[in-house]
């Protein structure tokens, strides 16, 4: 038997006056990590912050954990058993990383002292800080600033994490530890993260949505992704009249994604070029 998905969103929709941000939203997913990926304003972070319990929708119907976050009594529930990683954290710059996610810890009704100290040291241990818990937050840099914000999101091992773009800023070598470290978070729980890094989307996703004006333009797995680019990516001397994107590759050649023209040297579509066949052209919403 199928285990029922952690989130259920159901013809989701909510309008920032006259935007629409999200529109007619329908999703599910369960264990592993999902990513969403959008452009800028398609509607990700309103859709995080709603799974989250931050905000409330204008309409549709959602079910978190087996709760209903409409209802006082669903939402204390979720809050309970969820890891928010918001877009901007807002730190207390003045504090350790020890007393901000010990501070995340108490509203956490992580009560008791001690048992709350282990926890902290436990979740920044995880993250790969415990040597940084004494530095003041002011003082770390950015990768590892957005770790101490992960740390905080672990506090009391919860069954969903919710994490804002969180690969955001972080130089290549930080990007990499961060996927490593949210893969195996993944594991055995649910993780729902926005980002606009196609490759944390093929490196750490099993399911990946597109949100497009507020719209799901396609969920899938991340190589149905890619698929979608299939016949449609080829290489050529030169950049080709009408492709949706072409660049000069490092070997001198164009990589052209399109409508090839006949007898095109077709080349290996990547999950980026699905994403652009999808987000360039007025298609439906596409599942695979
Ligand atoms: N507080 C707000 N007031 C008015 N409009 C808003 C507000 N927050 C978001 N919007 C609008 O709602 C739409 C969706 O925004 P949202 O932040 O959810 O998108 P996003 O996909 O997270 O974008 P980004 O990738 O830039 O973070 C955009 O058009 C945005 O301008």
């Amino acid at each position: 038997m199928t285990p029922a998905p952690t989130v259920r969103i159901e013809g989701l929709g909510l309008r920032y006056g006259r935007t629409a941000a999200l529109d007619d939203v329908s999703l599910a997913f369960g264990d592993g990590v999902t990513g969403l990926l959008g452009r800028n304003g398609a509607g990700k972070t309103t859709l995080l912050r709603i799974v989250a319990t931050a905000m409330a929708p204008d309409r549709g119907t959602l079910s978190v954990l087996g709760h209903d976050p409409g209802t006082a009594a669903g939402r204390l529930e979720v809050r309970r058993r969820l890891g928010y990683l918001p877009q901007d954290p807002g730190f207390y710059r003045r504090f350790t990383a020890f007393e901000f996610v010990e501070y995340v810890a108490i509203l956490q009704e992580f009560g008791h002292r001690r048992e709350r100290r282990a926890e902290v040291l436990r979740v920044l241990a995880a993250v790969g800080l415990a040597d940084a818990a004494k530095k003041k937050i002011k003082a770390l840099s950015g990768g590892m600033r957005q770790r101490v914000a992960l740390a905080a999101a672990l506090v009391g091992d919860p069954a969903l994490l919710v994490l804002d773009e969180p690969t955001v800023g972080l130089d290549p070598e930080q990007r990499l530890r961060f996927r490593e470290l949210i893969a195996g978070l993944g594991e055995g729980r649910t993780v729902l993260l926005s980002t606009h890094q196609t490759e944390d989307v093929m490196s750490l996703c099993h399911r990946v949505a597109v949100l497009d004006q507020g719209k799901v333009r396609f969920e899938g797995t991340p190589t149905e992704l890619a698929r979608l680019a299939d016949g449609r990516v080829w290489s050529a001397p030169a950049r080709a009249e009408g492709a949706l994107a072409a660049w000069r590759t490092g070997a001198g050649t164009y990589r052209n994604v399109g409508t090839p023209p006949p007898g095109a040297d077709l080349v290996e579509p990547t999950l980026e070029d699905g994403y652009l066949m999808l987000v360039d052209t007025s298609a439906e919403a596409v599942s695979a």
